[in-house]
């Protein structure tokens, strides 16, 4: 996710300097092919360095433990940007004390091609400059939306976060479905890629509700209605798709409890 954000900023003519901090070389390597500079630790960090914020993208387990070694970077001005599913800003400041600013995003994976849904909160210590600051750099990978109720991102993470595996294996079962109906392997992928992609789209610029989309699909008595009988019958795809997104929110929570 931290190689998504970075290859928004760069290369590139917004003049954002990064630094990245990565333990793995082939992601260190990576970083630095699109213009990072990039060290094992932070002592690797160039003196003199002045960021204006510093972006946490490790795994939800390792996030407290690193946060106290950056915070002389708050205290010259920066603020702290996490990704971590389930952290909340509350469990951050525990660490690094309440008057560090602290922005939260849950983004998703679409922000590689600059298509994701990143959804943040800030702690009150945050500047208007720094949530702009904050807007600007998660811009290039989405849409960006400020929530104020923070007890709402776990939920997020199980729609918005989460989300795109759900359409992932979404279009695999399509695609099997596909084959055995007969479709040679490569045409049932195109299908599927182009199906998802142009409804999604169709669905995004429409002002019709999704529902009413659906039912100009549905002839009566026709294909799309024999189908929808199967989908949406009992235990169907409302169902399962309730339980799949209380499934990761309940995850999230207990990430955030660690
Ligand atoms: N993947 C996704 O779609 C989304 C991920 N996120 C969040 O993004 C974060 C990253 O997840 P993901 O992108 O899946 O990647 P991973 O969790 O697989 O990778 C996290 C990276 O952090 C590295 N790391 C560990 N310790 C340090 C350290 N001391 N300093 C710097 N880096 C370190 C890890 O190395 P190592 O492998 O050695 O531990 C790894 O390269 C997570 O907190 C996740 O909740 C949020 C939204 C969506
Ligand atoms: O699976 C995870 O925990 C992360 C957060 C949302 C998407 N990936």
């Amino acid at each position: 996710m931290g190689y998504a954000l970075l290859a928004g900023w760069l290369p590139g003519e917004r003049m954002v300097k990064a630094h990245i901090v990565e333990p793995v070389v082939a992601l260190r390597e990576r970083a630095e092919a699109i213009g990072a500079t990039a060290s094992v630790d932070i002592s690797g960090i160039p003196p003199g360095f002045d960021p204006a914020a510093i972006v946490f993208a490790v795994k939800p387990q390792h996030l407290c433990d690193l946060l106290p070694a950056y915070l002389r970077f708050a205290q010259d001005g920066a603020f702290f940007l996490s990704v971590a599913a389930g952290i909340e800003i509350a469990a951050m400041a525990d660490v690094v004390g309440t008057d560090v600013p602290i922005v939260r995003c849950m983004p998703n994976m679409a922000a590689a091609v600059g298509a994701g849904m990143l959804v943040c909160c800030a702690n009150v210590m945050t500047s208007k400059q720094q949530r702009h600051l904050a807007e600007r750099l998660l811009s290039p990978a989405g849409k960006v939306v400020f929530i104020d109720d923070e007890a709402l991102m776990h939920t997020v993470t199980a729609v918005s976060g989460s989300g795109p595996a759900y359409v992932f294996h979404f279009l695999e079962c399509l695609e099997r479905a596909g084959t055995a109906g007969g479709l040679p392997d490569a045409l049932a992928r195109d299908l599927v890629l182009q199906t998802i992609y142009g409804a999604g789209l169709l669905a995004r610029k429409s002002s019709d509700d999704p529902a009413v989309l659906r039912r100009q699909v549905t002839s009566p008595n026709g294909t799309t209605a024999a189908a929808l009988a199967v989908l949406m019958g009992e235990g169907g795809l409302d169902t399962l798709l309730a339980r799949t997104v209380e499934a990761a929110r309940v995850r999230s929570v207990e990430l955030g409890a660690h």
